[in-house]
């Protein structure tokens, strides 16, 4: 990240209108509309979505919870039907013994008749009183069914009194039954009723549940209605006469998902901001940085230094890395380490690349021509060895002022050999043309060190994080001798980088490696200054005590 108040060098209100950053602010608050409008229509459509959602999961949860009621009623039936199936069938003198063991049969074999009665005219009899029976109930039935079967509800039992039993007659047989338990089943959202439907009369008895208040014309199987804001849904079995009934409360199936809608609404509409944002922001920042970069040049804010590499063995600068610069207004210097990975991230790295190398050239290209045995590295990521810009920059800059390939070499960092295989074919052709080939901050990276010897690279450069080990007698500086082995058996040289005291120079040097950079020698330099002390021809500004006396070969 940029720091937070690094451009805030000149008077804010003087570059309102011309400054980029300004200008795309300006765009980002245009877009506050377009995040209003997207965050009303994510709301919406998640409210509706949720509801859908809920529509399904309560649908569900209706149904099994009907399956469940509808069960019982339904058994009962089908074992009345069937107990009336067997009497009608009886061929026996009715109210003699035989016939009387015909009926207590049934009734003991069911678990809910609780006495089998017979009457025909004068004739009556059941199954618990035999002959002794009592008369049948003589007030209308509560309620009579299509099929003709006649229903008293709260009959007592002759041998029980206060026992309530219901009374199903079916021409001259009628059977005592357990009454149903009429358990409301409902919630707050819904509520279903059993039922039992004569259409012919309009009427219903109810045997499980409250009465749904409803009217009887509609109760049609299957059919779905609105009432009162209720949903009625009617569902009958058994010939039609069975029916369950279910009235669902939308209103309160919704306001009893409510705070689920609005925590998934509040969601969908934090999401919603926080992406649409994001990728304002994004492509705000990278608008604001792309033309912060193009100030930066055309202001020359960007420039190079460059930093020797001293064979130490004579003490002789052999090269220099060329490194990058932003200088703001200010006079504020903004490392590499902040605005190079920005830059890589927004696509700009090959501006920055094509620049380096114009700045390189304006700065030492005469330099470079003078001293035919000096190098100059430039540090390139492996997306520019597909850029034709990089290969026009080159051509215009070195090939043209006619440097020397051998005087340009190429740093390539560890850490993006990712994409290397695409660059391979370019960085191959470029070695054979006499560049070469550098990999930067070598033992940082993970990738596969078969692409060394592939890629025929000339040096590695040993990161500072392993010259800072010298002398600490850690695991990493155990690792060190084994890395300048690597370098040695694949016959490359190494570049130890950072180097700050004699005593890592010392290491190195015991360890046969002579090429070294670090502020022990001397820290990036701008060029008339480098130029000034290797040729004499300058002199050289007051630097840090540490800073070595600089020579060329
Ligand atoms: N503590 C300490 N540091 C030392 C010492 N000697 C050198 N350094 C610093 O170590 C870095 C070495 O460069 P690098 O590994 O190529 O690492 C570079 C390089 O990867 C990248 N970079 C710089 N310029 C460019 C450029 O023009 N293009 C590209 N693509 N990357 C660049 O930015 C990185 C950071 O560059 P700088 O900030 O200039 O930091 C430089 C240098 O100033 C020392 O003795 N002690």
């Amino acid at each position: 990240m940029l720091p937070k108040n690094f451009l805030q060098d000149g008077s804010a209100a003087s570059r309102r209108d011309s400054d980029p950053e300004a200008k795309a602010l300006g765009q980002l608050i245009a877009k506050r509309k377009m995040i209003v409008l997207w965050s009303t229509l994510s709301v919406m459509i998640t409210l509706a979505g949720g509801a859908a959602v809920i529509n399904v999961a309560e649908q569900e949860k209706i149904r099994s919870a009907a399956a469940a009621v509808i069960a019982k009623p339904l058994e009962r039936v089908t074992e009345i039907n069937l107990a009336f199936q067997e009497l009608q069938a009886l061929e026996v003198q009715p109210c003699t013994m035989q016939h009387l063991e015909a009926l207590r049969s049934i009734a003991f074999r069911s678990a809910i008749i609780r006495d089998v009665i017979y009457r025909d005219q004068g004739v009556l009899c059941s199954a618990n009183l035999g002959t002794a029976a009592s008369a049948l109930p003589s007030q209308n039935p509560d309620f009579a069914t299509e099929g003709g079967r006649q229903i008293w509800r709260n009959v007592d039992l002759s041998l029980a009194p206060g026992v309530k039993s219901t009374l199903v007659k079916e021409g001259r047989y009628g059977l005592l039954i357990a009454p149903e338990d009429p358990g409301a089943v409902s919630s707050g959202h819904y509520a279903l009723s059993v039922v039992l439907l004569n259409r012919n009369h309009r009427t219903m008895l109810i045997i499980r549940g409250a009465d749904p208040g409803i009217d009887r014309s509609p109760l049609v199987s299957g059919s779905t209605y609105w009432l009162r804001g209720d949903l009625i849904s009617v569902a009958c079995l058994t010939g039609q006469t069975t029916c369950y009934i279910l009235k669902t409360n939308w209103g309160a199936v919704l306001l009893a998902n409510a705070i689920l809608l609005l925590v998934a609404g509040i969601l969908a509409c934090a999401c919603t901001v926080a992406g649409i944002a994001l990728c304002l922001a994004r492509k705000f920042r990278s608008r604001t940085i792309d033309a912060m970069f193009r100030e930066a040049v055309r202001h020359e804010e960007l420039s190079m230094h460059y930093q020797p590499v001293v064979d130490n063995r004579t003490g002789a600068v052999v090269s220099a890395e060329a490194l990058m610069r932003w200088t703001l207004r200010s006079g504020k210097v903004i490392s590499p380490a902040i605005f190079i990975p920005i830059a890589e991230e927004n696509d700009l790295i090959g501006n920055l690349t094509c620049l380096a190398l114009q700045r390189v050239s304006e700065d030492l290209g005469s330099f470079l021509l003078r001293h035919a045995d000096f190098k100059v590295s430039v540090n390139v990521v492996p997306a520019d060895m597909v850029d034709s810009r990089f290969h026009l920059a080159l051509r215009r800059n070195f090939e043209e002022r006619g440097i020397a390939p051998a005087q340009l070499s190429f740093e390539l960092t560890e850490r993006t050999s990712a994409k290397l295989e695409s660059a391979m074919a370019v960085l191959l052709d470029l070695g054979r043309r006499g560049h070469e080939i550098y990999i930067d901050d070598f033992g940082t990276g993970y990738a596969n060190l078969s692409y060394l010897s592939d890629l025929k690279v000339d040096k590695i450069k040993l990161d500072k994080k392993f010259t800072d080990t010298v002398g600490t007698g850690t695991l990493r500086e155990r690792i060190v001798p084994s890395v300048i082995d690597l370098a040695r058996e694949l016959g490359v040289q190494i570049i130890v980088e950072g180097v700050e005291n004699a005593e890592q120079v010392n290491y190195f040097r015991s360890h046969g490696v002579h090429l070294m950079q670090g502020w022990f020698y001397a820290p990036a330099l701008p060029a008339a200054e480098l130029i000034g002390a290797l040729e004499g021809t300058a002199a050289t500004p007051e630097r840090e005590p540490s800073t070595r006396q600089l020579s060329l070969a």
